[in-house]
């Protein structure tokens, strides 16, 4: 909201006499200045004697001096309200004497379309305007109440039905600092003569007292709001705007002993008195432009109007005072108020919001939009299959599977396909990096409890490494061959049976001597380190690094203790099936490495025996071994050929069936590798679903504007009225009024008066039966 600041706009209104006092008011021809002149003791001075007299100058927007109520609300009250149409908040009041004009100000003559005042007018203003402006659609409703003897009573209550009451109303600070009444009856209204209706409905419930100033003096400050809404009927646009019209009529401001005041009135006096006193003080205060704290809660009529007088509202006052020299005194305090306000600055600006529904469905229309977009430049660029949905629960394990192998060298790049994909890939990585910082704090704190712990090292360490992956990989002796790098999970587990089937077909003994059936030498064993080394993560912990970050940096309950809770509970059987199938790899992993051990020394004991026969027939040149003699002549004590030979026909057969063994094995440790793969995938991905299921985002609610629910009226006329009605005189744009009023004279003639509480009370208050439900007239 932006907003300016506005000094409040300040207006005196002299009420017409017979008797103005020309010596003592004096309203200068530019229209904005009076001046008042009192005299320090008229009895003891003359008239001609000027110089007694205390002056005063006044500077204000307007002095309006004999004009019409026409004139006058459009020179006070018409840009408030073409302002409240727009968003702004506006507050037009009146001031004075009792009996100076300001009812007759703000409501007018009730009897007489010409004098109706700047109520009836700015309403007739405000259904204008929403006519007129037909791309808006707007909601307009009223409320009128009434803050007697410093107690709010709702003067439409009665149209809520007899249940209702004014009890337990009161005035409520919202937190963006605006007030409202809380209690007080909010009335849809959709026409003038609606809106009409509920004001005269209201003037006949207030509180009149008869008073020695003013036969039909108002014993209450009275506040008409008319709270109003619009917003374009383009449906895609989410913003609107609201606004008040505050229009109030406050109590005289007569001084006690002029009312002639006793008991019951002067008690209502007294009070009045004192809300305005706290409304001048609430005035001085907030003039005071160093002043932190505004005495606003003092009364009921000040706490109702802030932010009327220090808010986001355009303000106008109307002073009202009388034309008489008997009334000056009165007169020069009005007008000290009234310069008073004219200091306070208010900070208009327009009350905008956004409807979070409206603005959902334009994002939606909108992403929807760019989608289609994306899915034709994907087609022109060749890229059709390219999904921008959010990443499946499959594409996530497939994502951290690529992440995998790429960090194990096993994957040269990750294709690039969406920025969904991306960040699931910088997800994954960042998960690597926990993983890996965590395992290495797990490291360094068992080498610190080994070193603390002397005597009961080796029990911890048992501990430690009893049964788990670390032991195996201490164990495994088995050096890769170059030529055949260590398998990859990149490729498939069928992949790599083949392979290692391939490697069992190959003869298994190679001899230079032998025949061609068994050329080729039985080749060393190479175990990739996938079958020996356990390198699956651990995921009880490992998998889920991001869940152990400390429970504080996270939302509880943490992943981590959710994890927990989910292995022993939803996800108990995954999580055992995966602990079975991580015993038999590690029991598989064990045979096969002592397999490979065996195979290994049987093809070291063969490449020996070949070795002496290759020799040996090196130095016999074909004769028998055992007439060979050594070089120097000695002959050497050599192993007879043929034992030899048997031995190494047995060495081939040993070898062959344990490798035969080795290969069934190792088949075996990538089919279990590939269940623990799995489960792990599984009971991470169930967890997922059952974390998210588990602990939701908490949902946007949306609130739902209300709609007009107004009932019909059948109301006939009775014939009287009617007769009134043709009689009385018509002007354009009469109906509304004339229609309204005649529709009050109906409810006070089909009711009659009831004696309210207040009077019972000693008090000439009326109150009247509600009025028929409001006619909807669209
Ligand atoms: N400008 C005016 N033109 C014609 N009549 C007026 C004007 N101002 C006031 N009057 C008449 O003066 C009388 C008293 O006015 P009104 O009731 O408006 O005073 P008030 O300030 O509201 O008094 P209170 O505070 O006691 O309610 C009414 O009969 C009203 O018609």
């Amino acid at each position: 909201m932006k907003g300016y600041n506005r000094a409040v706009g300040v207006f005196v209104r002299i009420r017409p006499t017979a008797n103005f006092a020309q010596d003592l008011i004096e309203v200068l021809p530019d229209g904005q200045t009076i001046n008042i002149h009192q005299r320090k003791d008229s009895r003891k001075l003359l008239e001609s004697q000027k110089s007694h007299l205390n002056s005063r100058s006044f500077h204000l927007e307007g002095v309006l001096h004999n004009v019409s109520q026409e004139e006058l609300y459009n020179r006070v009250c018409k840009q408030v309200v073409l302002g409240a149409l727009n968003g702004y908040n506006g507050t037009v009041m009146c001031f004075g004497q009792t009996g100076a004009g300001k009812t007759y100000t703000m409501t007018g003559s009730t009897e007489s379309y010409k004098q109706r005042g700047i109520i009836p007018r700015a309403i007739q203003e405000v259904f204008r305007e929403v006519d007129k402006k037909s791309e808006r659609a707007f909601l307009v409703h009223l409320s009128y109440v009434e803050i007697y003897n410093e107690s709010l009573v709702d003067l439409l209550s009665s149209l809520q039905g007899p249940k209702r009451s004014s009890r337990g109303m009161a005035v409520i600070e919202q937190p963006g600092g605006g007030v409202f009444i809380r209690g007080l009856s909010l009335h849809p209204v959709h026409t003038e003569e609606e809106a009409l209706n509920l004001l005269f409905e209201g003037e006949m419930n207030r509180i009149i007292g008869s008073h020695a100033l003013n036969r039909m003096s108002s014993r209450s400050h009275c506040i008409l709001t008319i709270h109003m809404e619009s917003r374009s009927r383009t449906l895609s646009d989410p913003k609107y705007v609201t606004s008040k019209l505050n229009l109030v009529d406050l109590a005289g401001s007569e001084r006690l002993r002029k009312t002639g005041s006793e008991g019951q009135m002067m008690k209502e006096a007294m009070y009045i008195n004192k809300s305005l006193l706290f409304l001048e003080q609430a005035i001085l205060a907030l003039a005071d432009h160093g002043r932190d704290h505004i005495p606003f809660r003092q009364t009921k009529l000040t706490h109702a109007l802030k932010d009327s007088l220090g808010g986001n509202c355009r303000t106008v006052l109307v002073a009202n005072i009388y034309g008489e020299a008997a009334q000056i005194d009165e007169t020069m305090s009005t007008l000290r108020f009234a310069s008073r306000m004219k200091c306070v600055q208010t900070n208009p600006a327009v009350n905008e919001h956004t409807d979070p529904a409206v603005q959902i469905k334009t994002l939606q229309r909108e992403v929807k939009l760019l989608k289609d977009e994306l899915s034709i430049y994907n087609t022109l660029v060749n890229r059709p299959t390219v999904t921008y949905e959010p990443i499946s629960e499959a594409q996530q394990a497939e994502i951290q599977n690529q992440v995998q192998s790429y960090l194990d060298g096993r994957l040269e790049e990750i294709s690039i396909v969406s920025k969904r994909q991306i960040q699931a890939v910088f997800a994954q990585f960042k998960l690597a990096v926990h993983e890996k910082e965590q395992k290495l704090k797990a490291q360094a704190g068992k080498t610190c409890n080994k070193m603390f712990q002397g005597s009961n090292a080796a029990s911890i360490k048992n501990l430690d490494t009893g049964g788990s992956s670390e032991d195996v990989e201490e164990e495994n002796h088995i050096v890769p061959h170059p030529q055949h790098p260590v398998s990859t999970k990149a490729k498939t587990s069928r992949d790599k049976h083949s392979q290692n089937k391939r490697q069992g077909d190959g003869t298994p003994v190679s001899m230079k001597s032998s025949e061609s059936s068994s050329k080729s030498k039985p080749s060393s064993v190479q175990t990739s380190a996938r079958e020996l080394e356990p390198q699956e993560p651990d995921t009880e912990s490992s998998n889920t690094q991001e869940l152990l970050l400390p429970a504080s940096e996270r939302e509880p309950p943490s992943k981590a203790e959710a994890f927990e809770d989910f292995k022993v509970g939803q996800g108990r059987e995954i999580n055992l099936i995966l602990k079975e199938n991580k015993t038999v790899l590690l029991e598989r992993r064990s045979l096969l490495r002592q397999l490979t051990e065996e195979v290994n020394s049987v093809k070291r004991e063969i490449d020996s025996i070949a070795a002496t026969l290759q020799e040996q027939e090196e130095m016999t040149g074909g004769k028998d071994a055992d007439e060979c003699l050594s070089i120097d002549g000695d002959s050497t004590p050599q192993q007879p050929k043929e034992s030899l030979l048997v031995h190494f026909g047995e060495l081939k057969a040993r070898y062959r069936q344990r490798y035969e063994a080795l290969r069934d094995i190792k088949a075996e440790v990538h089919y279990c590798n590939h269940l623990v793969d799995q489960c792990r995938v599984r009971l991470l991905t169930e967890f997922e679903t059952w974390y998210k299921q588990s602990f939701p985002l908490p949902d946007e609610e949306f609130n739902l504007k209300m709609t007009k629910n107004v009932s019909e009226e059948g109301e006939s006329q009775p014939s009287w009225v009617q007769q009134q009605y043709e009689v009385l005189p018509k002007s354009t744009g009469s109906d509304s009024f004339y229609n309204a009023r005649y529709r009050t004279l109906i409810r006070r003639k089909s009711r009659g008066l009831s004696v309210s509480p207040a009077q019972s009370a000693g008090s000439r208050q009326k109150r009247l039966p509600p009025i028929f439900p409001v006619t909807p007239v669209r």
